[in-house]
């Protein structure tokens, strides 16, 4: 952990980047950050002040937790997750125009619940910053509100994390404590929140509802720039793969794909996912002929020769036992010098970034947990994966690109030619 700040030293750091931040909004003639419905929903800015930004955050987060003091910070607040969920469930933020105002009474009739639960869960949400009370029982639309009322997927993200994510993490501990070290995909909170002997996988993808919620929620997920296919068209070691075959497991509807042969145009894609997945997947005209599209279940042999296996967000879905098993299936594939690339996150090392920026990894950690058994790694359970399949796989190296969610984690097949 870094050297402690006193309070004085985190709120001169907190000043000194504010001021930067600042300055930039000025000096570009833009609309300073306020919780007005016409502050940008998204501003993009450059890296320094980005950085700044991020300093601001850190700060501010470790200097909330020292005033609040040990045992306030020991309780956070369980329940913040309803007023979001509530609000996107009853289409709250949709009920009146982000120009006019409305009263409880109105928005329970919009809405079909009843004026006294609407007053609980719009105070609720004030409480965030999402919607105001300009005057008693008045309600106007805030940034925050607007964002819920105009952006679908970020509704579509909600339902997601409040539907499927935060059940199956109410019950983590639970499943814990009744199948202690389980690996198994429906031996984890996900199974006892559903009351169900079924994965959660298997759960979702059965109703189409709930199937296309994920959808969504992934593509916005996905949409955000630090899941950029950028990162990897930059920093993975192209070299002769650039001209080759890469084969993209768990590839999905082809997307990626898509973006690699935009970006090389001398290589060809295999795109493998379960045939459901792939059907009325779309070749764009522009990368015609070479992207091809496989029905493959990765828990069964793979055949395609490529020079290239890119696991972008497959892994971590699964425990060890299971991620063994897809990159197991890969070798009677893997000609001598082929390579792995897995795409994932890759936990910071314990110390290494404040708390504030490891709370989305530690999180992660463990909705993933949650809902299958599933595993994000450091760079040391990478490791031991690829040398617990196969000690012939040699593990280059992990990029870490500046900005990304995603590390590349780069390892060859040193063996012979599979069979
Ligand atoms: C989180 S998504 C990642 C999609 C894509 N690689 C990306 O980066 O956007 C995981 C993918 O694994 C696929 N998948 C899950 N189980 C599979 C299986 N048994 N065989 C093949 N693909 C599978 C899913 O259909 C899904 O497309």
């Amino acid at each position: 952990m870094a050297t402690p700040k006193t309070l004085t030293e985190l709120s001169a750091l907190i000043h000194e980047h504010t001021t930067k931040v600042e300055a930039y909004y000025t000096t570009h003639n833009l609309p300073a950050p306020s919780f007005h419905p016409s502050t940008p929903l998204k501003t993009v800015l450059p890296s320094d002040i980005e950085t700044s930004r991020q300093i601001v955050l850190e700060a501010m987060d470790e200097l909330t937790a020292l005033m609040l003091g040990p045992v306030e910070c020991l309780i956070p607040p369980p329940n913040a997750w309803i007023c979001v969920t509530a609000l996107q469930r009853f289409g709250i933020a949709k009920s009146f125009p982000i120009t006019e105002s409305s009263t409880f009474g109105e928005i329970a009739q919009k809405c079909s619940i009843s004026e006294s639960d609407t007053r609980r869960i719009v105070r609720q949400a004030i409480a965030f910053y999402i919607f105001t009370e300009p005057s008693p029982g008045v309600i106007a639309h805030t940034a925050a509100s607007k964002a819920l009322a105009q952006l679908p997927a970020v509704g579509a993200f909600i339902d997601f994390i409040a539907g499927e994510m935060l059940p199956a993490s109410t019950r983590l501990v639970d499943a814990m404590q009744k199948w202690p070290g389980s690996e198994e995909p429906n031996e984890a909170g996900f199974a006892l929140s559903e009351g169900t002997d079924f994965a959660m996988m298997e759960v979702v993808t059965r109703d189409p509802k709930r199937a296309q919620c994920i959808g969504t929620a992934m593509t916005f997920l996905h949409s955000r720039p630090e899941y950029d296919v950028k990162y990897l068209l930059d920093t993975f070691p192209w070299d002769n793969a650039a001209r080759g075959v890469l084969v993209d497991v768990g590839g999905a509807k082809g997307d990626v794909a898509v973006d690699i042969c935009r970006a090389l145009p001398d290589v060809k894609c295999v795109v493998l996912d379960k045939p459901e997945v792939i059907s009325g997947a779309v070749v764009p005209d522009d990368v015609a002929g070479r992207i091809e599209f496989r029905g493959h279940d990765f828990f069964e042999k793979c055949d395609v020769r490529a020079d290239v296996y890119l696991l972008r967000h497959v892994l971590h879905d699964w425990s060890d036992k299971y991620a063994a098993k897809i990159l197991g299936n890969l070798v009677p594939s893997l000609r001598t010098g082929a390579r792995i690339c897995v795409m994932d996150m890759c936990l910071p090392a314990p110390g290494s970034v404040s708390p504030f920026r490891g709370r989305v990894a530690r999180n992660s950690v463990l909705y993933m947990k949650g809902i299958q058994n599933a595993k994000e790694r450091d760079e040391e359970d990478f490791r031991q994966l690829f040398e617990s399949v196969d000690s012939r796989f040699r593990f280059d190296e992990v990029i870490k690109p500046e900005g990304s969610a995603l590390a590349l984690i780069c390892v060859t097949w040193m063996g012979e030619n599979g069979v």
